[in-house]
């Protein structure tokens, strides 16, 4: 048995109640499981008693989620666009929750949920039976048939990050190495090398969990974060998330701390390498990297600094009161953010390791390590095929945002059937804006919040550009234009225009979370190897286009508030968004797939400043790019490799998202001839259920240009909007 005092309850299945899946893998009653949504923060829980489990009946919500039947009936047959639209937003009016918002699934990564198992069990955290038991049907079901193993997401190729952590994960919640489908997986770890040819996470994940030695890991010094805030690569200029992981992933590197050797530690220490442990030469090892993992090789200049910094600084300079420095300095902004989000924390990623430096500096049953262990509850997610982790605590503001226009715009916003449902979106996103910057902003170096809505949850609470946008612009929507109460105050849409003002480059463009703080160059210290273009805030068409259609709509109902000030942002932004316009026509997406994905916001933005199909070339030459790309069954689809090749790809079967993303681009842009988009509207029908819904197809997010993530609620706003539209622009006749 293990040394570990929780590695009991971790392989004890749930009690009672269980069955096994065709796999002949013990699955859980999923007639337990509910979705508990307390003002946006997301939780599921596994009902143990039957008195309980009848007293609190499964609502349509968690049956869907769960990938049970809903009993949602048969809808009349839709035979216009406007009944699709309809039978649509029917079925997915029964998903909203409580406080006025719709959840869902947000998986695609395979490296978050082994850093949070890694995680439970470095600080001795017991695993709830219930999400062991799930968590090993997840990984199994999405572990690759053909050679065993897991890629970076779930459509990617297999890899040794997503092969050696997952194979981790699992025998972390108690499968044995025997297991058939662990050998297979073992084998495919060997022939890549073992587990010595990861990137650079997995050695340092590897290495706390204590089956790595630190040797192998490339330095990450806190002292870093002491460089004074003028010189151009300080950390404070970095890319938040890369910054936000950085400082506890140095801050643990400093402390080398490794969980203690136990059984299965020193079995898995046999398990991830193709010799035995004790000969692995691991120093020499710290740059080793399979080509699999490879996407984005370090340079030559950060190759040089950890040579130099394994070499000369670490055994020669580096002195005990720097590090001690350097340590209290990465200690305090860990707090700070900590105490900034409620210990929901920025990502899925520095959360955890938050919660292992808090284990470690604070102690094992510390506030700080209870308070993360219960948000790291935040992050899982139970469907079909067993439990995930999202890659946020949630997508709640931005798909409450985008549902609330998409009912807008088709049309439907005075309708007495849809008021409540409505009126209950407005006072989520009421609750949601966030009110205050966070104390300290400046030593924290956080971005001005005031006024901004976040992509999730006001716990998180980080500012998003164009989140902010899209709440505005739905409030502006709801409260100005259909005659819904005014929850947010004139002066609190003023100050998410202020919030906005604040977030926009000197180029014009706008990134997501904080402006642009360091040059591009920063990029040849991006020791990730697994993402690019991840060191600093970038311009994102998606942002800048946003921003730009939502200050426009400001504007309209106040004329007066900053006027000369948001007209010249948006001639600067929209002067951006031409630049970044490639020769084709298009734009490159950096967060859904891909250009389908860009060219929805820039049309319509271009459209927002009076620049149409008709009347601005640009606009017609984006609305081109799509219409060539049309498949032959009327729809569009766009492969994921778009975003990762920057070229577009055809999917070989069109999609629902793409589809509607492009007939919404091509109607915003004002294109005038009906043909092509009546094809369009026509596959987004023949793709519907009988009871409203549509069925999920490929995945339709992006981040880092190489990682994909699931947006599930897409299938549902998208189309409703595009069907909407269509029928408000070309009328209602019958199209079946
Ligand atoms: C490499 C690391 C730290 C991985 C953790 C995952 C995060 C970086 C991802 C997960 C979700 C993610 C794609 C997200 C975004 C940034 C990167 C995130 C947070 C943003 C906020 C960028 C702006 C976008 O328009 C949009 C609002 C859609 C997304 C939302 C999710």
């Amino acid at each position: 048995m293990s040394s570990n005092p929780h590695i009991g309850p971790w392989r004890t299945p749930a009690q009672g109640h269980l069955t096994t899946d065709a796999n002949g893998d013990l699955k859980t009653d999923y007639s337990r499981w509910r979705l508990v949504d307390e003002e946006g923060r997301q939780t599921w829980r596994y009902l143990e008693s039957d008195v309980e489990n009848q007293e609190w009946p499964q609502s349509v919500a968690d049956k869907y989620h769960l990938g049970m039947p809903t009993g949602l009936p048969e809808l009349p047959e839709a035979k216009t666009p406007l009944k699709a639209a309809e039978n649509g937003l029917s079925f997915f009016s029964h998903l909203q929750l409580e406080p006025g918002n719709w959840a869902c699934e947000y998986g695609g990564p395979m490296f978050l949920l082994p850093g949070i198992l890694i995680t439970y069990y470095v600080t001795n955290t017991p695993i709830p039976p219930e999400y062991a038991t799930e968590i090993k049907r997840y990984l199994f079901a999405r572990q690759h048939p053909e050679d065993g193993g897991w890629g970076l997401h779930i459509e990617g190729h297999s890899s040794v990050f997503g092969t050696c952590m997952n194979y981790v994960a699992l025998r972390l919640v108690g499968v044995s190495e025997e297991d058939p489908r662990m050998i297979k997986a073992r084998g495919l770890l060997h022939k890549f090398g073992g587990a010595i040819y990861g990137p650079h996470w997995a050695k340092f994940w590897l290495s706390i969990l204590g089956v790595m030695e630190w040797e192998g890991v490339n330095p990450v010094p806190p002292e870093i974060w002491l460089l004074p805030d003028w010189v151009p690569f300080a950390p404070w200029r970095w890319w938040i998330h890369m910054r936000q992981v950085f400082l506890p992933m140095s801050w643990l590197w400093s402390k080398q701390w490794s969980h203690p050797l136990d059984d299965l530690t020193r079995q898995l220490r046999e398990e991830l390498y193709t010799q035995p442990y004790s000969s692995v030469d691991f120093a020499a090892h710290r740059n080793s990297i399979h080509e699999a993992d490879n996407y984005y090789p370090k340079t030559w200049l950060l190759n040089a600094a950890n040579e130099v910094l394994v070499r000369v600084w670490n055994p020669y300079l580096r002195h005990p009161s720097i590090v001690k420095r350097a340590e209290e300095w990465t200690w305090e902004l860990i707090r700070m953010e900590d105490e900034n989000t409620k210990y929901a924390g920025l990502g899925p990623v520095n959360n955890p390791m938050n919660m292992v430096a808090c284990f470690i500096h604070d102690g094992p049953d510390s506030y700080s390590v209870r308070q993360h262990r219960e948000r790291l509850n935040d992050y899982m997610w139970v469907k079909d095929e067993g439990m995930l982790a999202n890659g946020t605590n949630g997508v709640q503001v931005w798909d409450t945002a985008f549902i609330t226009q998409a009912i807008v715009v088709a049309g439907f916003a005075d309708e007495p059937k849809w008021r409540p449902m409505l009126t209950k979106a407005l006072e989520f996103l009421d609750d949601h804006q966030l009110r205050e910057n966070v104390p300290d902003q400046e030593k924290c170096y956080r971005q001005h919040r005031k006024g901004a809505w976040p992509f999730s949850t006001k716990d998180q609470g980080y500012t998003v550009s164009d989140c902010t946008a899209e709440g505005l612009r739905s409030t502006l929507q709801l409260q100005e234009m259909h005659g819904f109460p005014k929850l947010i105050s004139e002066q609190r849409l003023k100050d998410a225009v202020d919030c906005l003002l604040l977030m926009q480059n000197p180029s014009g463009g706008f990134s997501e979370y904080e402006i642009t703080r360091a040059s591009p160059k920063v990029e040849w210290l991006n020791a990730a190897e697994v993402f690019g273009g991840i060191m600093i805030s970038y311009d994102h068409p998606e942002c800048t286009t946003a921003s730009v259609t939502a200050l426009s709509l400001f504007s309209k109902f106040y004329p007066k508030y900053r006027a000369d000030e948001i007209r010249a942002a948006k001639q600067k932004a929209v002067g951006h968004i031409k630049h970044v316009q490639r020769a084709d026509g298009s734009w490159y997406g950096s967060w859904g797939i891909c250009f389908t994905y860009a060219a929805l916001f820039a049309l319509e933005s271009l459209a927002s400043v009076g620049e149409t199909y008709e009347t601005s070339p640009d606009s017609r030459r984006g609305c081109d790019f799509l219409l060539e790309k049309q498949q032959a069954d009327g729809g569009w689809g766009e492969s994921y490799l778009s975003s990762s090749t920057h070229q577009y790809v055809q999917h070989e079967k069109s999609q629902v998202c793409q589809t509607a993303w492009s007939l919404l681009a091509l109607m915003e842009a004002g294109y005038p001839h009906k043909e092509p988009l009546e094809r369009g509207i026509k596959l987004l029908m023949s793709r519907q259920q009988r009871n409203g819904e549509w069925l999920q197809e490929a995945i339709e997010g992006v981040f880092n240009q190489s990682c994909m993530i699931s947006y599930p609620n897409y299938k549902f706003y998208w189309p409703i909007r595009a069907l909407g539209l269509y029928s408000k622009k070309f009328g209602n006749a019958e199209l079946v």
